[in-house]
């Protein structure tokens, strides 16, 4: 399995240009199944969650090609609905394609997904919006058959804001006969995403954003191009980088009002944000002040950025207190961070870090995709060389990411080996 060598202690000087979002490109791609014929996707990242999906998508019967504009995906020739079980498990979205086959076939067979190791993540809430919307599923052997001969719309009430249960009803619902409602849904920017992309579709949807969507079911859609957003949480991580290492950066390509939450963090930190449209510039203090963070649903704190805020105060002054409040296990890069001599205390859903001046290069595993990029800014910011051991799990959310840090000045470099997964397409 490659790895990353990094040589750390250099300030990140320069500009980078933020990709597409990940978690707004993988449910749009599921999406296309709703709109027979070719649409065409630009700013899709190149990363291995869309590579699975992507292959998802050719198993299930669906063509893929670049074309000069973007991505093609026609999905007129989509026949299957099983999706085959070593794919459902290589990622968490490939449970977004759970509300497309069923609008589009009226049947859906799947498995447990995978996607990062951060908690138990059942999906439970995505099956009750989807039977309240007719569907019956089936549970044979830890897999799941849904069937449904008509969806039809209903009101819905989600317990918790579950960003890929609000992805997979709304989507189901865009072929629903009548107005469907659901209420408590997340407001995460890659909703609103997915809407825009469906209303072009031809869905009616409104309310994406807020607590409250309304879905008025249509009898069919038609594929179109569309553009993704950036990736708020790559804009978030290269902010993080920039401060880590007392550096100076501009990062471009970004919707500066998804990353409010992350700014206002690294502002109290003692961190220098300039916004210009769509532009963010930092100019990192010498040293981070202590704050404290707790993870919320969007607009709160991220919790996908809670890991990249641990390294950054584990070379803060003072102590800072992480409460980590979306998933029940999204602390473990503590022990990683401790073997490089941070001082960080675990206590159930919280992290007490007292932050040291320095912090040492180590051998260090990633264990999920952000854990994976936390230890990276550590690696950056630490005195001499650290090794980064599974970055697979890295390289499934950030383009590039070694090409684009090369380029602001970082010392590192990926070593490869013939493995298993790195022969993921
Ligand atoms: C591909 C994608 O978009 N992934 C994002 C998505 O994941 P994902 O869609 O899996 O996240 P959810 O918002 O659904 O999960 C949040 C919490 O709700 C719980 N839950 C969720 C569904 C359900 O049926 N039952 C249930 O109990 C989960 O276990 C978790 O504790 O949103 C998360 C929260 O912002 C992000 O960290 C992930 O990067
Ligand atoms: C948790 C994440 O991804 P996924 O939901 O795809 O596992 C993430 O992007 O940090």
């Amino acid at each position: 399995m490659s790895r990353y060598i990094v040589e750390g202690g250099i300030p990140l000087q320069g500009e980078v240009e933020i990709s597409g979002a990940k978690n707004a490109v993988l449910p749009i791609l599921a999406a296309t199944i709703l709109g027979q014929g070719q649409s065409v996707l630009e700013k899709v990242p190149d990363l291995r969650d869309v590579r699975v999906m992507k292959e998802v998508l050719e198993e299930l019967g669906a063509k893929i090609n670049e074309t000069s504009e973007g991505l093609g995906v026609d999905t007129s020739s989509l026949n299957a609905c099983r999706i085959p079980p070593q794919l459902m498990h290589k990622m968490r979205a490939t449970v977004f394609l759970m509300g497309p086959l069923l609008a589009r076939f009226g049947k859906v067979e799947l498995c447990q997904p995978g996607g990062c190791n951060i908690g138990s993540r059942p999906i439970d809430l995505h099956l009750k919006g989807l039977r309240a919307l007719g569907v019956q599923f089936e549970e044979e052997e830890g897999c799941l058959t849904g069937t449904v001969e008509q969806l039809k719309g209903a009101e819905i009430h989600l317990d918790f804001p579950s960003v890929g249960a609000t992805e997979n009803i709304m989507m189901a619902a865009t072929l629903a006969e009548g107005q469907t409602i659901i209420n408590n849904v997340a407001k995460e920017p890659e909703i609103v995403d997915l809407q825009n992309f469906l209303n072009q579709l031809g869905a009616n949807i409104r309310g994406a954003g807020t607590d409250m969507i309304k879905v008025t079911g249509v009898e069919q859609l038609h594929p179109v191009e569309y553009e993704i957003i950036p990736d708020r949480v790559e804009a978030g991580t290269f902010l993080v980088a920039g401060a880590i290492t007392g550096g100076e950066l501009t990062i471009k390509n970004v919707i500066p009002e998804h990353i409010e939450a992350i700014m206002v963090k690294l502002t109290e930190a003692g961190h220098q944000i300039e916004v210009k449209n769509e532009e963010v510039k930092i100019k990192a203090a010498a040293r981070s002040k202590n704050i404290n963070v707790k993870t919320l649903p969007y607009p709160g704190f991220p919790t996908d950025m809670q890991p990249q805020f641990m390294s950054l105060l584990a070379l803060a002054q003072g102590q800072s207190i992480i409460t980590e409040t979306i998933f029940e296990n999204r602390l473990n890069h503590a022990c990683e961070l401790q073997k490089m001599g941070a001082e960080i205390e675990v206590n159930n859903n919280q992290a007490i870090i007292t932050g040291s001046k320095n912090i040492s290069g180590a051998v260090l595993k990633a264990a999920n995709l952000r854990a994976g990029a936390a230890l990276l800014l550590a690696s950056l910011a630490a005195n001499g060389k650290s090794i980064i051991e599974n970055i697979y799990h890295i390289e499934r959310g950030y383009e590039c990411l070694e090409e684009k840090l090369i380029k602001l000045g970082a010392n590192l470099h990926k070593e490869k080996s013939e493995g298993a997964l790195d022969n993921v397409k």
